[in-house]
This record gives C-alpha cells, sequence and structure tokens, in this order.
C-alpha cells in the first residue's frame, strides 16, 4: 500500500491558510502556491540517493556527498498543477517538465484527458505528479494511468489538499505510488469540492471561471 505523508511544517500551514483565505487574491495566491511547493519539494526528495565524490577545496582534497540516483521529471496536471512547478525547479533545476491536461466534467465530476506531453526517457525517470487538490481521486488516477502507459515507473503524488477519499481512490487505484500532501480535509461536497478546501485552485490561479 502507498504511503501518505502530510508534510505540515509550521512555514507550510501558515502559508495555506493564506492561500484558503477567499479574500486572498490571483497574485498571492500564485505566489502562496509556488512557495508550499518549494517548501514540500524539501520532504518529497528527501530519499533521493547520493554518491560521495572528492572535491577539491582551496585547502585540500575531501570527500563530499552529491546526488547520484535518477534524473527527475515533475509532471503538472494541468492546469492547477502548472502552479506548483516554479517553486520546485527552484529546488531540482535539472528537472525536465511533462505535462497532463485534464479537466474535470462538472456534471459527472469525470476526469477528461486532453493533453500529455512527456520526455522521452521517462521510464528511468523519478517522476513528481503535481496537483494542489485531490479531489475524489478521479484526476490523479487517470494522470497517473496515462503515465504509466507511456513507460512510467518510478511516481509519487504531491498535492496540497486532499480529500479523504480521494487518498483512497490512489491508493486503492496505485498502491506503488506515495502520496505526499500538506492537509488531509475533511470532505467532498455534494459539487464534488474539497471541505473546507480553497475553492477551485485553476480559477484561482489564473483568474478565470
Ligand atoms: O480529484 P478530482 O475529483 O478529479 O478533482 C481534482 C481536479 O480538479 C481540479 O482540476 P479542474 O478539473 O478544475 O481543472 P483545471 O485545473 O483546469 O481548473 C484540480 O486541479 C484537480 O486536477
Ligand atoms: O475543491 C476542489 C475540488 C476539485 N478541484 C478544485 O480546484 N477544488
Ligand atoms: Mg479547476
Amino acid at each position: 500500500m502507498s504511503k501518505v505523508t502530510q508534510i505540515s511544517h509550521p512555514l507550510i500551514l501558515h502559508k495555506l491558510a493564506l492561500i484558503r483565505d477567499k479574500n486572498t487574491g490571483s497574485k498571492d495566491f500564485r505566489e502562496l502556491v509556488g512557495e508550499v511547493a518549494m517548501l514540500m519539494a524539501y520532504e518529497v526528495t528527501r530519499d533521493m540517493q547520493l554518491k560521495t565524490v572528492e572535491i577539491d577545496t582551496p585547502i585540500c582534497k575531501t570527500k563530499c556527498k552529491m546526488l547520484a540516483g535518477k534524473k527527475v521529471a515533475i509532471v503538472p496536471i494541468l492546469r492547477a498543477g502548472l502552479g506548483m512547478v516554479d517553486g520546485m525547479l527552484k529546488l531540482i533545476p535539472a528537472a525536465k517538465v511533462g505535462h497532463i491536461g485534464m479537466y474535470r466534467d462538472e456534471e459527472t465530476l469525470q476526469p477528461v484527458e486532453y493533453f500529455c506531453k512527456l520526455p522521452q526517457d521517462i521510464h528511468e525517470r523519478d517522476i513528481i505528479v503535481t496537483d494542489p487538490m485531490l479531489a475524489t481521486g478521479g484526476s490523479a488516477v487517470d494522470a497517473i494511468n496515462a503515465l504509466k502507459k507511456r513507460g512510467a515507473k518510478y511516481i509519487r503524488l504531491m498535492c496540497l489538499i486532499g480529500s479523504p477519499e480521494g487518498v483512497r481512490a490512489v491508493q486503492e487505484a496505485h498502491p506503488d505510488v506515495d502520496i505526499y500532501l500538506a492537509q488531509v480535509d475533511e470532505k467532498l461536497n455534494e459539487k464534488g469540492y474539497i471541505v473546507p478546501g480553497l475553492g477551485d485552485a485553476g480559477d484561482r490561479l489564473f483568474g478565470t471561471k
């Protein structure tokens, strides 16, 4: 069964409170989502493999640790997942970025895939799928299906807010995918929105309705 990690650092919780506030406008919302993603990336990458290298300091030779492991791909679920990419690239600047376009039909709540562009070597990369919201879990489950169909093997999912239903759905469909969240909220409402949540993440990031 996949591991679920809540990253409840005080800075993340403080920024999340501001993100949830309906009076926070698009500019601040975007900045805060980027900052939380960057803070979360620190924890999501904690188990990256290291190798020992020899470095010449101005004083002498010494053995140091550097990243050894597989290369990383960040894969946002469009649109809202895009808001997390720049913050993560600040910490992992060499990562490649793939894109999966997915929208949730407002009547049926079923996800619809409309775009997929991934690095060619996706099968050998450590993949971090980003989306601020994990509601019914349908979008994340289908996005991960789309990645696996194209050869992806090492996948983790990173969201700001999840619902208990969404977490369960991903765990059941993809027991190999670890999930990282800032908070798991109480429930979904009748329209499939997370309660208390933050509303529609994509609309708030991009100022559309
Ligand atoms: O877990 P689910 O029930 O599938 O819901 C979550 C999805 O809904 C939102 O996207 P939305 O469909 O609003 O698209 P957008 O990012 O383009 O706004 C959100 O960003 C997730 O992708
Ligand atoms: O609460 C929710 C649920 C789905 N998508 C969002 O942006 N917010
Ligand atoms: Mg949306």
